[in-house]
């Protein structure tokens, strides 16, 4: 017989190594236990102990156990722990399961005044049970013509309550003057003054008037949120009308959803676009929860193609480490395709020149209130979107290229200047 004991949970002399799940955590232990105490109990909770010393026979055992690894305290109360986890741990392409595991009942331990999960470093094992993107930023050719330019995107607003003819009124102009994608809210899905399936029927027809008209992709992020049976046969619907992307509300929907959604979209050539929807209440606090980076990751997972992942302070929402967060959904994962990020949430043409400067060009923009905002109307609100976009590529600056001959952008920067709305 063994017993097992948190201490057990500890060893600040163990390398992890390249099969091992790697987490770091920032921990503020309670008032009155040890970074080392809390961090043994962070491990211990996470992967196969609990609050009792455990009498177990080894030979009926296999060791599943994490170890804490490494702390680094801070000035202040707390500091981070690194926990590592060995693969065996997981059930391969269970993201609900691990998420159990590294993000579970911990969140809550008295033995912790609060914890936040802040990375992960994924082993390949783990890795390969997952399929990963489709397409990732690739669909700005593959599926679009944005060539080498930000893919641009526009909701209609009201977020809710337009008519589908009003709609698709909105669809119609945005494409003419300009943006590739028209994307559906987080909260439009069936609701009866604009029904799932007559909008998209519409929507894709306008949609490929406009391709034909202008001679450039234009498609539709259709937002097939709700329970996993009904996505999947919205997906299936989407893809019986010619769509090349569907939306999907992330957290709220759920990973496993995501997961049966994915194989889905396989099926029908249709790439997923990752609304993430309630995130914050995991992420915007910073010493407690699942930071965005976490989010993003478990995202590529899942295999999303394109997810938020904030503006760079530069619109309505607070401040995040987007140019860090989209390095990572860019970065090598074992041959993993990558994932485009969306910046979005009270962007307009006044904040594309800085946007640009803090992201790249190898994102997708989408502007809402600031195309439909704009004084003269959404086809001008797109065609000035479309024109800040021109200048920031050219280095040009806004002002010079609005008074160039891009009275759109001339007007949007008169109403908005470069202001960040709140
Ligand atoms: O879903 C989104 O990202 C938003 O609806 C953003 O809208 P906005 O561009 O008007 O802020
Ligand atoms: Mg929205």
């Amino acid at each position: 017989m063994t017993g097992i004991e948190y201490d057990d949970f500890l060893d600040l002399d163990y390398e992890p190594t390249g099969t091992d799940l790697v987490c770091e955590f920032s921990i503020a232990p309670a008032s009155d236990m040890s970074m080392e105490a809390a961090a043994s109990r962070v491990a211990s909770e996470s992967a196969n102990g609990t609050w009792a010393a455990l009498h177990v026979d080894e030979a009926e055992l296999t060791d599943l156990s994490a170890v804490a690894c490494d702390i680094r305290e801070n000035a202040g109360p707390g500091g981070n722990v690194t926990v590592a986890y060995p693969t065996d741990l997981f059930e391969d392409g269970s993201m609900a399961q691990i998420l159990s595991c590294i993000a579970g009942n911990i969140m809550g331990m008295k033995a912790v005044d609060s914890i936040r999960l802040e990375d992960c470093k994924w082993p390949e094992t783990l890795v390969e049970g997952f399929p990963g993107p489709q397409f990732g930023t690739a669909v700005a050719h593959e599926k679009l013509d944005a060539g080498d330019r930000p893919v641009l995107a526009t909701v209609p607003k009201p977020k809710v309550g337009l008519s589908t003819d009003a709609h698709v009124d909105i669809a119609e102009q945005a494409w003419r003057g300009g943006v590739d994608l028209l994307k559906d809210d987080e909260n439009l899905t069936d609701q009866y003054f604009n029904p799932f399936e007559d909008r998209v029927e519409r929507s894709l027809s306008v949609a490929r008037e406009l391709t034909e008209e202008t001679g450039e992709k234009k498609d539709y992020l259709v937002n097939i949120t709700a329970e996993t049976d009904e996505m999947v046969r919205r997906a299936e619907f989407v893809a019986d009308q010619g769509g090349g992307f569907i939306m999907v509300d992330v957290v709220t929907a759920g990973w496993s959803a995501v997961q049966t959604v994915r194989d889905v979209a396989e099926k029908h050539d249709l790439a997923i676009h990752a609304h993430r929807a309630m995130h914050a209440a995991f992420d915007r606090m910073d010493h407690h929860g699942v930071s965005m980076r976490t989010l993003a990751q478990v995202a590529r997972l899942c295999g999303v193609d394109h997810i938020h992942t904030g503006t760079a302070g530069l619109g309505k929402l607070e401040n995040e480490d987007t140019p860090g967060i989209n390095a990572w959904l860019k970065s090598d994962l074992y041959g993993t395709t990558d994932v485009l990020p969306v910046a979005s949430g009270g962007l307009h043409p006044g904040v594309i020149d800085a946007l640009i400067d803090a992201l790249g060009t190898d994102i997708a923009i989408q502007a809402g209130g600031g195309i439909h905002g704009h004084p003269d109307g959404t086809e001008a609100g797109a065609r000035a979107l479309r024109q800040s976009v021109e200048a920031s590529m050219q280095g040009v600056p806004l002002r010079d290229h609005a008074d160039a001959g891009n009275p759109e952008l001339a007007a949007a920067l008169d109403k908005w200047g470069a202001e960040t709305p709140r």
